[in-house]
């Protein structure tokens, strides 16, 4: 079958994702609400830089209301809080066997993703395939992987069809039958590593001592008794693996967190550290690592920095206080 397949976001995980999907030979737009991105695209296509070796492709680019449907299959590469935004923004491309599978980091996705349309197929992903959107190339460090499924058994197909979509375009990808411990697997990942880098300002390599590894294993301990307390079989060793996984080949990587932070966006601290604690009141664990890093995080946000640099406190000041 033909099918026609969107990436929606196209900043520095998504692009990846776009130049290798075309690069596979398959057909692909990327849509953005950032004019300036788009028309870079249009003009000179997406480079990328895996192992030292530069790439190059060129796939379509346009903003969401340039495109006619049908589309297939939407892959949502952006950032958490603008998931529902971007699926409002495609939902008249959608079509009764379209498929919608969110990679967004965070929890609680799959309400979000039906809003698309009734009969579309959602598809939860996640991975740690690291990407940095650095003067227009994308850089991606070490092997990721994709772990993706559906929210129930009738997914089966549209979870095959992505799977061979991904490997096409040389992503290692491991479907699953059930993917909510892989999701709260990463949650607990991005909660130790995300939310630390941002507070620290640092890359993922220098996070690789004693007092970064103390405040990771923690919190990898505490999502993980949240998650199984819920029901869902995540895994401590799972957890810890990925972290050294990060901490020994993606050295150079920034975070996506502490991408939002050099550039002055909002984080996804809400979707990840901010559900996990929320989630946390459900079953009364305490997760008091978890919810420290949450708030040095938000202490850190656009809006909060704003009222106290409103506030008479210079920026110095106000990072002396965190
Ligand atoms: N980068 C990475 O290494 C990894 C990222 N992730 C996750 O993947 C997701 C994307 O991350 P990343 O690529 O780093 O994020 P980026 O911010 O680089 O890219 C997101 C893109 O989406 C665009 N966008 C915002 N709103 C909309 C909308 N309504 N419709 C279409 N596009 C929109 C943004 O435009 P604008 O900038 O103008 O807002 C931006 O170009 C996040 O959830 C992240 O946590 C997961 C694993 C690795
Ligand atoms: C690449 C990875 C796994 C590293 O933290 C990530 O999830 C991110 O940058 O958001």
């Amino acid at each position: 079958m033909h099918e026609r397949i969107a990436v929606i976001g196209a900043g520095a995980l998504g692009s990846l994702f776009a130049g290798r999907i075309a690069a596979s030979g398959r057909e692909v737009v990327t849509i953005d609400i950032d004019l300036a991105r788009l028309s870079e695209i249009e003009r000179h296509g997406i480079r990328w830089r895996e192992n030292g070796i530069e790439r190059h492709a060129r796939p379509k680019a346009a903003s969401a209301r340039n495109i006619d449907g049908p589309i297939n299959i939407f892959l949502f590469t952006t950032k958490a809080t603008a998931l529902p935004a971007a699926i409002r923004s495609v939902k008249h491309l959608a079509a009764d066997d379209s498929t919608a599978i969110s990679f967004s980091n965070g929890l609680r996705h799959e309400t979000t993703l039906m809003s698309l349309s009734g009969d579309t197929t959602p598809l939860l992903a996640v991975t740690d395939v690291s990407a940095d959107l650095v003067a227009g190339i994308i850089e991606t460090h070490g092997r990721g992987t994709i772990w993706i499924g559906g929210v129930d058994a009738s997914s089966r197909r549209a979870v095959a069809t992505a799977t061979e979509l991904l490997r096409h375009a040389r992503f290692t990808v491991e479907p699953q039958d059930d993917p909510r411990p892989s999701i709260w697997e990463k949650a607990a990942f991005n909660a130790a590593l995300n939310a630390t880098a941002t507070i620290a300002g640092k890359p993922v390599g220098f996070l690789d001592n004693a007092s970064g590894r103390w405040i990771f294993d923690a919190v990898a301990r505490e999502v993980v008794s949240v998650a199984n307390a819920l029901g869902i079989n995540a895994r401590l060793s799972t957890v810890l693996e990925r972290v050294d996984h990060a901490l020994s080949a993606q050295g150079d990587h920034r975070p996506s967190m502490l991408q939002d932070r050099d550039a002055g966006r909002p984080t996804e601290i809400e979707a990840i550290n901010g559900a996990i604690v929320e989630m946390a009141g459900k079953v009364n664990i305490d997760v008091p690592v978890t919810r420290t890093l949450a708030n040095l995080v938000r202490i850190l946000e656009p809006t909060q920095q704003a009222r106290g640099l409103s506030a008479g406190i210079c920026e110095g000041d106000a990072s002396i206080r965190v």
